[in-house]
């Protein structure tokens, strides 16, 4: 792909823009689940009584290990998958047993999901084309959306003759072609190499905030979230663990299963509780007045700007200090070495021993 391509250009057209905006007015959240469980079957539940309230015009991930119902949430969000018990609600209004259409959500696959017979532009009018827009008129509002994702230029391609990037774009300008109020999207850069997925994840941002509407993205990448997320919920074991801004989750974990799995913090015990202390907050050596372990330095992960440090504790934990590249070498620890980590107490967030993960 050409990265001029990647510039921002025209926005959408004022009368498409107005709409979706106009469609974020008069209501508190753009989605609500209220105490919402999916049980395929008997066992434990996929998702077990979850609330969660999204605010107007967030980009918001869903966070978490394989199989803990990041998806089934967002299906139930969808209509795709009925809920088992609890409530739905879309812009304030319970959509609960609606069918998917009539939600005003719409699904960006992981797979695109194009129809290979059908141009980009085509593809993205079909929606309006099933609901019985006249031809001029849905290709000039295709021709809007492939703009918004700049993909006008290749209209005329077929799925086949397009990059994955591309066909990514396509596949979202289809998604809003029907104009939802809720953009709701699975894995939606994990096919794309690490280069298109930084490129596409700033795109989808900057689309997300252009339209105001909320968009709700299930990832199990800590980076694609953090980068992302205006609001982060991190799942584990069909539970949320925690919901809220991303740099409140990311400084004040609820849980070690937080702080563990957003990384970036070590999980320390200190006396009866347990706390996380920032891996770029801790240094290698004593200082007066700071907290320290001791340790064996098992690995060293040379970043760049950034080296990454673990010791192995003496109890057995693995703490990890992350140095600027200048204060490493100054340094220079080799694996193997005896090291001190060092901490400032008032670096230390409490983490809630009810949920320790
Ligand atoms: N159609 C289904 N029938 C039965 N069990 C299912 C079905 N879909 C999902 N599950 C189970 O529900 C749980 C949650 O699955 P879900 O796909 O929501 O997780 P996920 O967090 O999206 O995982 P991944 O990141 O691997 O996609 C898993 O234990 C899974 O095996």
């Amino acid at each position: 792909m050409n990265l001029s391509q990647l510039k921002p250009k025209a926005a959408l057209p004022e009368p498409e823009k107005t709409h979706l905006k106009q469609a974020t007015q008069g209501h508190r959240f753009d989605a609500e689940l209220v105490a919402v469980t999916k049980s395929y079957g008997p066992g434990a539940p996929a998702v077990d009584d979850i609330s969660l309230r999204i605010p107007r015009g967030s980009y918001c991930c869903l966070l978490g290990p394989s199989g803990c119902g990041k998806s089934t949430t967002l299906r139930m969000l969808a209509g795709h998958e009925d809920v088992t018990e609890g409530a739905i609600l879309i812009h304030d209004e319970e959509v609960t047993h609606k069918l998917p259409v009539d939600r005003g959500t719409s699904m960006m696959f992981q797979d695109y999901a194009l129809f290979p017979h059908l141009s980009s532009l085509d593809n993205v009018a079909f929606s309006l084309k099933v609901r019985g827009v006249a031809t001029t008129e849905r290709r000039k509002q295709a021709r809007a959306y492939l703009e918004l994702v700049q993909m006008d230029h290749l209209a005329d391609r077929l799925p086949n003759q397009l990059s994955g990037g591309q066909q990514q774009r396509v596949a979202l300008a289809r998604s809003l072609i029907t104009r939802p109020k809720v953009l709701l999207l699975d894995e939606p850069l994990s096919a794309l190499d690490p280069f298109l997925r930084i490129k596409m994840r700033s795109e989808l941002k900057r689309i997300q905030k252009e339209l105001g509407i909320s968009f709700i993205h299930v990832t199990h990448s800590q980076d694609e979230a953090l980068a992302l997320s205006d609001m982060i919920v991190v799942m584990n074991d069909a539970k949320i663990m925690q919901a809220a801004p991303v740099r409140e989750v990311f400084e004040t974990p609820t849980n070690a299963f937080v702080a563990r799995f957003l990384g970036g913090q070590n999980v320390l015990t200190s006396d009866t509780h347990q706390v996380s202390v920032r891996t770029d907050r801790c240094r290698l050596g004593r200082s007066p007045g700071m907290r320290s372990l001791e340790g064996q330095i098992a690995m060293i992960e040379y970043q760049g700007n950034l080296v990454r440090i673990t010791l192995q504790t003496t109890l057995g934990d693995e703490m990890t200090v992350l140095q600027s590249d200048t204060e490493y070498f100054a340094q220079n620890p080799q694996i193997g070495d005896t090291a001190v980590m060092s901490w400032h107490p008032s670096d230390e967030h409490v983490l809630d021993p009810m949920q320790a993960g």
